[in-house]
């Protein structure tokens, strides 16, 4: 039997290349955008009365900029809709909150850790072993690594604010029913890669799939679905959020690179957001939102994220699990 040729780990192994940096000439970006294979697009009919954005630490709805591309139908990108304190808020809440119990994290099975951040400032020796061990952590329902499956017994809160946040992006994309049920973060240093894989365990595989980037950039390659098809590589900014919808729901996708960015953009001018409080969907407390987001304004405050995110990357990987009219994955399996 003729065995199909692997052009997914050509590409793979082309830009994960150590030795010698490898070439971005070919690397697609907005503001480099050679071969015409991404194209704006224009503003979508949102909601214009969502008053959501400051508090979330987004730009207003109306300057955002939303690309898709040539070659690969159904995904989309928004190039860094964040405010840069709201790049801070977002960076301080992957480090800081999300890792703690009970959401789970890959250095679970080595040490007890219920709060790794504040472990890790706490004590030297475990800042020395565990700082940089942290790859990933889960949210809502929790991503089951061996047998690719979600479990109603493994589901706890998905965080209020990145409900709200991914809220407001399905909505401003159409995708008006979409529900953040399971996250995960992936933490990655200057060596750090993911390797190609499709994400195909939730039930509903028609909602998309939202990929927020912060800190370092990365190259991605996205490709078809399967390995044969040679995937484009993409450069991620921070604050960029990648959406996989539709055909490109299911394609392969993989993080050979992470390449230093050019400006630490969340370290420009800042300031602090003091609009009356918007109504919110998942948010109880939007005064205590918006006390955390203004924190992120004084630098002492900000000083150890910063120390982290200057030579590392953090994406976000939010998901739909269940299908509209289910609650949870029993209700899946009867109907
Ligand atoms: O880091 C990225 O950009 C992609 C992460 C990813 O593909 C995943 O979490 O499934
Ligand atoms: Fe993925």
């Amino acid at each position: 039997m003729k065995t199909e040729e692997d052009n997914f780990m050509k590409a793979f192994k082309y830009y994960k290349m150590i030795k010698q940096q490898p070439s971005i000439k070919n690397v697609l970006y907005v503001e480099n955008n050679i071969s015409n294979q991404i194209r704006e697009l224009p503003l979508p009919s949102y909601e214009k009365n969502d008053n959501r954005h400051s508090i979330l630490g987004l730009k207003p709805l109306g300057k955002w900029r939303t690309y898709n591309f040539k070659n690969h139908p159904g995904l989309v990108l928004i190039r860094n809709p964040f405010t840069n304190l709201g790049q801070r808020y977002w960076i301080r809440k992957c480090l800081e909150e999300y890792p703690r119990s009970p959401n789970k994290k890959n250095i679970d099975i080595e040490m007890r850790l219920d709060d790794w951040w504040r472990a890790c400032h706490a004590s030297k020796e475990i800042q020395s072993k565990q700082m940089k061990k942290l790859r990933w952590t889960t949210l809502g329902y929790h991503h089951n690594w061996d047998t690719k499956l979600y479990n109603d017994d493994h589901r706890t809160p998905f965080p209020e604010d990145l409900a709200e946040l991914s809220d407001v992006v399905a909505n401003y994309l159409g995708f008006t029913s979409f529900r953040a049920e399971a996250a995960i973060v992936n933490y990655y240093y200057m060596k750090s890669t993911l390797s190609a894989h499709t994400d195909h365990s939730e039930v509903n595989l028609e909602a998309p799939l939202l990929s927020f980037s912060f800190g370092q950039s990365a190259i991605f390659l996205i490709g078809g679905p399967t390995k044969t098809t040679a995937p484009s590589a993409v450069l991620l900014q921070s604050g960029d959020v990648m959406v996989m919808s539709k055909e490109a729901r299911l394609c392969y996708h993989a993080v050979p690179k992470i390449i230093p960015c050019n400006n630490a953009t969340w370290n420009e001018e800042l300031s602090t957001v003091t609009e009356c409080l918007p109504n919110m969907k998942y948010v109880c407390d939007s005064q205590k939102l918006q006390a955390r987001l203004n924190l992120n304004i004084d630098n002492k405050e900000w000083s150890d994220f910063n120390n982290y995110i200057k030579e590392s990357r953090i994406n976000v990987n939010v998901r739909q699990v269940l299908n509209e009219n289910q609650t949870s994955l029993s209700s899946a399996l009867i109907t």
